[in-house]
């Protein structure tokens, strides 16, 4: 798997992950879901440099002119919730993509450190020989991402898998990675931490990403 990590250069998009991991400025519900959508509209910018272009010629008012256009046929997942407003980022700019939801939430048992995924929803186009694009702003441990892509398996082979993500944790990385190594796969991803504490939340990170874009939830 490819990974694209965006923080390796400076951009505009430091100011939209400062804001995400601020502590009062991330208290702003609508900010927060703004600035992860625009963070989807910049990944999905970079990942555009990754498609399939095909010259076709344009006819202006004045004359004609030659263009390459991106002829793959996309897909969008999202995992709820938190991947509302970065699927809405996404669709921002891959106008034709068609587009399905999953509910894949951590199921606290017992111990706040042990959960389970727990996959209830699932809307799915066929992705035979399309282009699927994964997107969660979180990727901890990496099992909601790998268990939304064993839950699509049905649906069809998509010919390339484009994780895209906010945040991850090195572990989770890693785990999507290897789960990920004999596909043709890319992850495209804002910033990488280092740490996941003992609930599974990445270190620094910014916090419960479902509930800043919506409110609390109430545990089941
Ligand atoms: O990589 P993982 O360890 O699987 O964790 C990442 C998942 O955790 C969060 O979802 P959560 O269960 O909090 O649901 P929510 O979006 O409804 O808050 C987040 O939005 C990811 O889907
Ligand atoms: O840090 C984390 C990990 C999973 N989900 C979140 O919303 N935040
Ligand atoms: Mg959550």
């Amino acid at each position: 798997m490819l990974i694209h990590n965006l923080s390796k250069e400076n951009t505009i998009l430091n100011v939209f992950m400062s804001e995400l991991r601020d502590k009062t400025i991330q208290t702003d519900n609508m900010r927060f879901r703004r600035n992860i959508e625009r963070i989807g509209e910049i990944l999905a910018y970079e990942l555009s440099k990754s498609l399939h272009f095909k010259s076709k010629i344009i006819e202006t008012p004045l004359d004609t002119t030659e263009i390459n256009l991106p002829e793959n046929e996309i897909v969008i997942c999202s995992i709820l919730r938190a991947g509302i407003p970065l699927h809405n980022g996404l669709l921002n700019y891959f106008d034709a993509a068609e587009n399905a939801f999953i509910s894949a939430y951590r199921h606290h048992k017992s111990a706040p450190e042990r959960f389970e995924i727990i996959v209830e929803y699932l809307a799915c186009p066929s992705l035979e020989n399309k282009t699927l694009i994964l997107a969660d702003p979180m990727l901890a441990t990496g099992q909601s991402m790998v268990a939304t892509y064993e839950a699509l398996k049905p649906f069809g082979t998509p010919k390339e898998i484009h994780l895209v993500s906010v945040i991850g944790a090195e572990e989770g990385v890693a785990y999507v990675s290897n789960h990920f190594k004999n596909e043709n796969a890319h992850l495209w991803i804002s910033t990488i931490d280092k740490n996941l504490n003992e609930k599974g939340y990445i270190v620094p990170g910014l916090g419960d990403a479902g509930d800043l874009c919506f409110g609390q939830k109430l545990q089941q």
